[in-house]
């Protein structure tokens, strides 16, 4: 088939089935102003580049395009662990590259699986679609005046379609009120979500338009050839990424063991730990040992706010080393620009594992990331 778009000539490796262009198609060009997609489906069916692709399609029409990323393992414009809502103004010509953008919304959830704690997990999802409604979903004064802000929303969701898995899709697609549902299909039957408006009670539910894709690729069989990513891998290389901002970006940087000087070379920021609260998420720390669980490990930085529910969060940091007792402060590497950082009064500590390639720097002692911290005992 030949390409039908920019975007598609772009991604050479990325086939685009009739089947999906014409259904990103109908979703861009449908009667309402601004679409609300909802893509769902198995493990590696494709959800995240058909919605890529989607994404692509609307900004052809559209100045931004809202997505909120409910992936939370497969992150799509941030490093693994958060929930996101961001807001999209470039066409990306490669589907098969990510990239890092800031969210315009962002909560840490410090878990690469909603299984952790799949209560909080839909609250942040839920609160991310409520802020999209309030601030990007037009209400009509403003559609009347003719100063429409209104953008469409493509949301991304994660392959684990059975169980409780299941039931935080339902979750979701109840919470919210999208347009369309794209549901992606594979010739595996059982692995597949229920045919039509699964999560629906109604018996007909004509608000909601429900769209059945196959997965794009198959074999002479008809089998859905599905291609297995390294998700840790891909996870780390999206954190490498992500920490290489500490950097200059016209520094030359070509291996993991550079990078990993590199960022050992800077100087961290100095964080008194008398004034952020550290807040172990997944985890009970005896205080004794809460400065010793910190250190080489990856923390939220967040913002607490009275008139939120959540703190909302503005980037990763590396405890670099810790020094409790002595001085009070722990040293943190972040690429979140100092102003930002000023309003920062939360640590939050999941699990998200520091990348092993960080913690082996040519000539320091692992896992300090220094040679010349004396680590916290
Ligand atoms: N249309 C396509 N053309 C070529 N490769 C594809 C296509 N769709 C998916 N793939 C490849 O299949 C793999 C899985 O795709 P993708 O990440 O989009 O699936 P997913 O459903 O979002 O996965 P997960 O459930 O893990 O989030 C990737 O390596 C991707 O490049």
């Amino acid at each position: 088939m030949a390409p039908d778009s920019e975007s598609d000539r772009s991604s050479p490796d990325i086939f685009i089935p009739d089947e999906w262009s014409n259904t990103a198609d109908a979703i861009a060009n449908c009667s309402v102003d601004s679409p609300i997609a909802f893509v769902c489906g198995p493990k590696n069916s494709g959800k995240t580049t058909f919605s890529r692709h989607l994404l692509n399609v609307l900004l052809q029409r559209h100045k931004k395009v809202a997505y909120l990323d409910t992936d939370v393992g497969q992150t799509e414009f941030t490093p693994p662990g958060l929930l996101s809502l961001t807001i999209v103004d470039k066409i990306t010509p490669d589907l098969t590259i990510p990239c890092l953008k800031t969210p315009e919304r962002c909560f840490f959830f410090g878990d690469i699986s909603s299984k952790r704690d799949p209560v909080i997990y839909l609250s942040y999802i839920s609160a991310l679609y409520d802020h999209y409604l309030k601030e990007y979903c037009t209400d009509n004064k403003t559609k009347f005046q003719g100063t429409t802000t209104s953008l469409p929303l493509v949301i991304n969701t994660p392959g684990w379609v059975k169980g409780i898995g299941y039931e935080l899709l339902v979750g979701m697609l109840k919470h919210m009120s999208p347009t369309h549902v794209v549901k992606i299909r594979i010739s595996s039957e059982s692995k597949n979500l229920p045919r039509g408006a699964f999560w629906s009670n109604e018996v007909n539910n004509d608000s909601v338009c429900v769209i059945e894709i196959n997965a794009a690729r198959q074999d002479h069989l008809k089998r859905s050839v599905l291609v297995q990513k390294d998700a840790r891998l891909l996870r780390d290389m999206r954190l490498m990424s992500y920490f290489r901002q500490c950097l200059p970006s016209d520094m030359t940087i070509s291996t993991l063991k550079e990078l990993t000087r590199e960022l050992c070379a800077l100087h961290p920021y100095e964080v008194k730990i008398s004034n952020v609260e550290i807040k172990h998420l997944h985890s009970q720390v005896p205080v004794s040992e809460i400065f010793g669980s910190l250190n080489a490990t990856i923390v939220g930085l967040a913002v607490s706010s009275v008139s939120e529910k959540w703190p909302q969060c503005v980037g990763l940091g590396i405890v670099r080393a810790v020094n409790g007792p002595s001085k009070g402060v722990i040293y943190v590497l972040t690429p979140v620009p100092q102003k930002v950082l000023e309003d920062v009064d939360l640590l939050l500590m999941g699990s998200i594992q520091t990348p092993t390639a960080l913690l082996l720097a040519p000539g320091c002692v692992s896992p300090y990331m220094s040679a010349n911290v004396v680590p916290y005992i």
